[in-house]
């Protein structure tokens, strides 16, 4: 949460001139209700199952750039559906994750102290997002207009790969 999804998802698909979807506005769409809503009505579990048969769905639909929601890819079924597309992982420090989330207003898994549960969260998946990524930028202390350009050049790399190249991934120390 706040490595900036949403917000650089769209403006990729506006670079790439192809259509954005993002899975929590999916999944609010299907409920009729926000997310944090649907945690505080039916609870974790049933958001989840809806996240997983909504990602499915845009999987299999969507043709463009897809913003997941950052706990996606706690589902096994969505890990391995994602093992046939092109995964960005936008890495972002805890410094820059709590400035950006603020208060974890419409995050109900930030309630309590925020900066504690990025860390948390962070600490948890980093190896999951990394499993995952065929592309990860490095996204603190970039705009997310840079992020996008980030990926629009990443995502031409990947498809011109060099040879013996597997992947694609920027550093602070690469800049
Ligand atoms: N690279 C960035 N630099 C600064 N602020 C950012 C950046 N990316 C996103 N933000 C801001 O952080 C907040 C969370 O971004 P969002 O796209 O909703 O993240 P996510 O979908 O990954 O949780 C928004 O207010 C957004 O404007
Ligand atoms: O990390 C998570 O578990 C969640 C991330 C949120 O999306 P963003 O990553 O777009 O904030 C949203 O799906 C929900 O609040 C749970
Ligand atoms: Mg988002």
């Amino acid at each position: 949460m706040g490595a900036g999804k949403t917000t650089v998802g769209r403006l990729l698909s506006d670079a790439l001139g192809v259509p954005f979807a993002d899975s929590d506005h999916e999944v609010e769409e299907r409920a009729g209700k926000p997310v944090s809503e649907i945690f505080v009505d039916d609870g974790e579990a049933a958001f989840r199952d809806l996240e997983r048969v909504a990602v499915a769905d845009m999987l299999a639909e969507h043709s463009g750039v897809l913003a997941l929601g950052g706990g996606a890819v706690l589902d096994a079924d969505t890990r391995a559906l994602l093992a046939e597309h092109r995964v960005v992982f936008l890495r972002v420090g805890l410094a820059d994750a709590v400035k950006r989330v603020g208060l974890g207003a419409g995050r109900p898994l930030l309630l309590g102290n925020v900066r504690a549960r990025v860390k948390q969260l962070l600490d948890e998946r980093t190896p999951v997002y990394e499993s995952l990524a065929r592309i990860t930028i490095d996204t603190d202390g970039l705009s997310p207009g840079d992020v996008a350009g980030e990926v629009v050049d990443a995502l031409r790399r990947l498809d011109t790969p060099s040879p013996g190249g597997s992947g694609y991934s920027t550093t602070e120390a690469d800049r």
